[in-house]
């Protein structure tokens, strides 16, 4: 019998032992970067010419490692390979696919700190982003195998006299999986194992900045006891491989995180039937979000700024999640920007792999630049209270930065930034703040800080996110407590983490025999 699922606890990096034990990682990672990296289809090991080069954020210089490439020739022979397995796949037991699982949650625990060392070097985050991330691949895998359990049992219906009637849930077949390079571990684990525990097999195409750790998970599935040709590992361009398998008429579903451009294009290619194509694809997307936290006028103003903050520029500020807006009742708007720069001040950034920094550098080159042209619309548009500025040198650095008085409507306000900047509007009442709130294309997360239970009341009807949360910040979403997923244009609201998200991965099958 398994244990009860509880999420895995986090490391106390205040705690010189853990610490040290990081470092140590970090220093065992650092003599393995710059090698090169196959595709796998069908536990083959291919080599190809054509490579995509991972970087360190925090070091441009640094070469984490080279990974083979995939083109629309291989991503057929992965397409092929994982259609032949799944006709076995699909009949093998719930109980050993979860066993799987069970074991590479085991194997990770065990090189946790390895993982966090790979995830450092790889997407540049602070410590504790790298063990949230790593904890939560763990908890994906321990709380899916779960689930799978759960399911295998079937749903219970009735029988008339004189008939046996059972319903039971099976697979729908092959399914491409794109994961992003933020949540590089976490997300790229839980969107490959979900649909494999349920029978299906995969096509994993990682992001194409995170694709060393996800080699890393693949070795892990491997040794856990995954036979070959039910993930297929296949890194490659987004608009070459990513589009053919898409539009590929056997393709049965498409799991796709990542930004709203990408996501509804994926969205509209899926949905065109395909010469020879049986089925209509299902498609999850989880995309984008403008995030906001309101703060009332009754509240408890330090904890409203220390959660703007930590919401804001966690991970630099490049989490779906993240708290981009704050809106804040205008009698303690001055109070709480006030404190927001002060603590923001006290925040340190530098390279993660060699300190325990806040913060680390964003992502790429397209990423800073991005981020940093925005600070010239933020000082049309508002008010720069702190940062602002940046430096590309060695590393795409950029300080965490405030802005003040933005309109609700300016783009500050409007657009995902996925960098660390927050904006400030202020709000003349606790509706007027809702509204504000609301008024996005996206909906994923948002929080109140009040002490006023009718206030909370009115955000729990009327403020429209799949994340909700009152009196803490919007991010750090828990596999098995809050189960993650965003309304509107932040996507299909397939809730990860949550008691039905295996369910975007299976259908029902009724079975009536006359007695
Ligand atoms: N809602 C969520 O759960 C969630 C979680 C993490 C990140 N995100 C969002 O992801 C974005 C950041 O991630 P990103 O920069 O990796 O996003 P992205 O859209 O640029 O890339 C995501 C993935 O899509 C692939 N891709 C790109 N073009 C493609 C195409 N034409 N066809 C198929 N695949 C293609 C990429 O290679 C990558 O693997 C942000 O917008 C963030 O809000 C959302
Ligand atoms: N699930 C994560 C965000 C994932 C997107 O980047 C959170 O809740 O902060």
């Amino acid at each position: 019998m398994v244990q009860p699922y509880r999420h895995e606890p986090f490391t106390d990096f205040e705690v010189e032992e853990d610490a040290k034990e990081l470092e140590a990682a970090l220093h065992q990672v650092e003599q393995e970067l710059g090698q090169d990296y196959p595709l796998i289809i069908g536990g083959e090991r291919i080599y190809t010419d054509d490579k995509i080069t991972s970087i360190n954020p925090n070091n441009k210089s640094e070469v984490v490692g080279t990974v083979s490439k995939a083109n629309k020739e291989l991503a057929e022979k992965a397409m092929k390979t994982a259609d032949e397995t799944f006709e076995w796949w699909r009949k093998s037991t719930p109980e050993m696919r979860a066993d799987i699982l069970f074991r590479a949650a085991a194997i990770v625990r065990r090189r946790k700190h390895e993982f966090n060392a790979w995830a450092i070097k790889e997407s540049g985050k602070a410590w504790k982003e790298a063990d949230g991330d790593v904890a939560e691949g763990i908890d994906f895998l321990e709380y899916y195998g779960r689930q799978m359990l759960e399911i295998a049992k079937g749903g219970e219906v009735n029988s008339r006299h004189n008939e046996n009637n059972r319903f039971s849930y099976i697979p729908l077949g092959v399914g491409l999986v794109i994961s992003p390079w933020n949540l590089l571990f976490a997300i790229m684990c839980g969107t490959a194992v979900s649909p494999m525990v349920t029978g299906n097999t995969v096509l994993l195409k990682p992001a194409s900045n995170s694709p060393v750790i996800a080699y890393k998970f693949m070795e892990v599935m491997e040794e856990a006891g995954m036979p070959a040709g039910v993930i297929n590992y296949i890194p490659g361009s987004g608009s070459e491989v990513g589009d053919y398998l898409v539009e590929h008429p056997n393709t049965r579903f498409v799991s796709f995180t990542g930004s709203r451009d990408v996501g509804v294009n994926i969205y509209e290619k899926a949905a065109k039937i395909q010469e020879g194509q049986k089925w209509l694809k299902r498609v999850i997307a989880e995309m984008g979000g403008k995030d906001t936290i309101v703060v009332d006028d009754e509240a408890d103003l330090e904890l409203a700024s220390q959660a703007i903050v930590q919401s804001a520029f966690d991970f630099s500020g490049q989490k779906c999640s993240s708290g981009s807006r704050a809106v804040v009742h205008q009698d303690v708007y001055d109070e709480v920007l006030e404190r927001v720069v002060e603590i923001t001040k006290g925040l340190d950034i530098g390279d993660t792999s060699k300190k325990n920094y806040y913060m680390g550098a964003v992502i790429d080159q397209n990423a800073y630049d991005k981020i940093m042209s925005y600070m010239d619309v933020g000082k049309e548009e508002g008010r720069l209270m702190i940062g602002g500025d940046g430096d590309d040198t060695n590393g795409y650095y950029i300080n965490p930065t405030v802005f003040a008085d933005l309109a609700p409507d300016s783009r500050m306000q409007q657009e995902e930034i996925f960098g660390p900047v927050v904006g400030f509007t202020k709000a003349k009442n606790f509706d007027e703040a809702i509204d504000i709130a609301n008024n996005t294309d996206y909906g994923l997360t948002g929080a109140v800080i009040s002490n006023n239970r009718n206030h909370l009341e009115i955000a729990r009807e009327d403020f429209h996110v799949g994340n909700l949360y009152f009196n803490r910040g919007c991010t750090a979403a828990i596999v098995g407590y809050h189960p993650f997923g965003g309304f509107d244009m932040s996507g299909t609201d397939s809730k990860a983490g949550g008691p039905d998200y295996l369910y975007n991965f299976i259908q029902g099958k009724t079975v009536s025999e006359m007695l």
